[in-house]
């Protein structure tokens, strides 16, 4: 497998990682004391992870080589690492810190999430109230836009995907399957073509856009489709698309049959209803989101939004 630190298998020059004035020293797994499991991947593992020497705690990735070659993975690898390197400065969205292999793996050193996945908030709680659905649904929003600004789109926004850091603020993760849409042409990283035509990869049943269902396009704004649903599963505490079986939610997708449970709020469901629109050019757009009643408290200030403090869980 080409290294994924030198990219010396022969492909082309990546976005240069950004490197500290002072490089951190080629690290190796034997500097970390490995813990819990935090996820399993179909050729990976994320492990909590303590640097013996500074403390520090992370989650590494830990990706099988063998895995990744016989299974021929090794483009979504490189994508992964790119779209990581790229948006390595927002804070919404998981830093990779740097990377190093041996023979038998790749190691992705990660921020780490100590408050788990939005999903098992949502649960715990069975639904959040209107202050933090409106914090939160902003903190996605600004880290969508920021994907999307740097030519990435993720194509597997969900609930389960979206963490929360120490402070309470969510940290998008798992960009293994995200699309890279301003490749130079020629450089085929991407498994699909250049024209967001998914080939292969689907998202997860519950958040897939009725686009990549029926005409198997997937744009930027698949995300938008997506934010949409986890909008309406921050408050109605599940999803607004899901059936006994795939086949079946796939059919209350592209029929857009979906309902509000009783009191759930009307100014939300203005919003919503803006977003879930079956054709992706009338689905309103980021800028037009933002400027909505719903998130009216606001301000879009990135260092504003970023360092407020979240609302208490109800
Ligand atoms: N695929 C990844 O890159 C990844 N996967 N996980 C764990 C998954 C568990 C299932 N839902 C999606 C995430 C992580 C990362 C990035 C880096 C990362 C950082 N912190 C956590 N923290 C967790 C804490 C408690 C439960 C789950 C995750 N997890 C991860």
């Amino acid at each position: 497998l080409p290294p994924v630190d030198d990219y010396s298998g022969g492909l082309p020059t990546p976005v240069p990682a950004p490197r500290p004035s002072n490089p951190a020293p080629q690290k190796q797994a034997q500097d970390f004391n490995f813990g819990k499991s935090l996820g399993e991947g179909s050729y990976s593992t994320v492990i909590a992870a303590t640097d013996r020497q500074s403390l520090k705690e992370y989650a590494i990735k830990v990706l099988d080589k063998h895995h990744i070659t016989k299974e021929k993975k090794v483009k979504y690898v490189h994508i992964e690492k790119e779209t990581l390197v790229r948006l390595g400065d927002h804070p919404g969205i998981i830093q990779l810190y740097y990377t190093f292999q041996d023979a038998q793996s790749l190691y992705f050193v990660l921020e780490i999430a100590p408050n788990g996945e939005l999903l098992s908030l949502i649960k715990r709680l069975g639904s959040l109230d209107l202050a933090c659905t409106c914090y939160y649904g902003a903190e996605l929003l600004d880290a969508i836009e920021y994907m999307h600004s740097k030519g990435i789109i993720h194509r597997d926004i969900k609930p389960e995907n979206i963490l929360l850091n120490k402070d309470m603020h969510i940290l998008v993760t798992d960009f293994g399957t995200a699309k890279i849409i301003d490749y130079p042409e020629g450089l085929d990283y991407s498994p699909e073509s250049q024209d967001c035509r998914a080939k292969s990869f689907v998202g997860t049943a519950e958040y897939v856009s009725p686009e990549l269902l029926t005409q198997k396009y997937a744009g930027k704004m698949a995300d938008i489709w997506a934010y949409g649903c986890v909008l309406y599963q921050m408050v109605a505490g599940r999803p607004p698309f899901k059936a006994a079986n795939e086949y079946q939610t796939f059919q209350k997708i592209v029929k857009l049959r979906f309902s509000y449970p009783p009191g759930f709020p009307i100014g939300l469901r203005d919003l919503i209803k803006q977003i879930l629109v079956l054709d992706p050019a009338k689905r309103l757009p980021i800028s037009k989101i933002k400027q909505h009643q719903f998130l009216s408290s606001i301000s879009w200030d990135r260092d504003a939004l970023w360092n407020s403090t979240p609302p208490k869980l109800a």
